[in-house]
């Protein structure tokens, strides 16, 4: 497993104490659990949305990173709490504060709790795309086709 360390700010004085500073579950854990830093819990109806504070930013600083913000399967699978925006993307030059959008896609409401593990982040490798246009492609296996036009099995 390798580490690397990035600079982070804390903008609740709770994290650390109240609620605990964001942490992989175990070892081989691909997601660092976000916490949510709200004043009170929240209750988010069926159809609501909320984008919650998670106390906390992250400078990553290397344009060859990003993070994603993932729902918790958990949470999602269960409880029908997932992200507003499907996934978060945080770019390597913000600098701002983490915030989870959190829908409840689900038929009941539900209460997040103060602190509580509401997404997970995962750094990934990214390269940014330089265009050289072209006329014509070199052939592949595949051309245009897409869509399922590799069968239906
Ligand atoms: O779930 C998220 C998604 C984004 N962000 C922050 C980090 C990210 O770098 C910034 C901008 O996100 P994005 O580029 O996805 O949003 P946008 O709507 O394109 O806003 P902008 O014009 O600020 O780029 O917002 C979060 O804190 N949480
Ligand atoms: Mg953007």
């Amino acid at each position: 497993m390798s580490k690397r360390q990035f600079q982070v700010r804390v903008l609740d004085d709770r994290i650390g104490t109240d609620i605990p500073f964001p942490a992989y579950a175990t070892e081989g854990s691909a997601g660092l659990d976000l916490r949510a830093a709200l004043k009170e819990p929240l209750t988010l109806k069926p159809g609501e949305t909320f984008l919650i504070p998670t106390g906390l930013s992250v400078h990553l600083a290397d344009s060859n990173l990003a993070a994603m913000i993932l729902p918790r399967s958990g949470l999602g699978h269960k409880h029908g709490i997932v992200l507003g925006n499907l996934v978060g993307l945080i770019d390597s030059d913000y600098q701002g504060e983490l915030m989870v959008s959190c829908w409840n896609r689900g038929q009941t409401e539900f209460t997040v709790e103060i602190g509580e593990r509401i997404a997970q982040m995962v750094l990934v490798p990214v390269v940014q795309a330089d265009f050289e246009v072209v006329s014509e492609f070199a052939a592949s296996d595949r051309g245009a086709g897409g869509f399922g036009s590799t069968g239906s099995h």
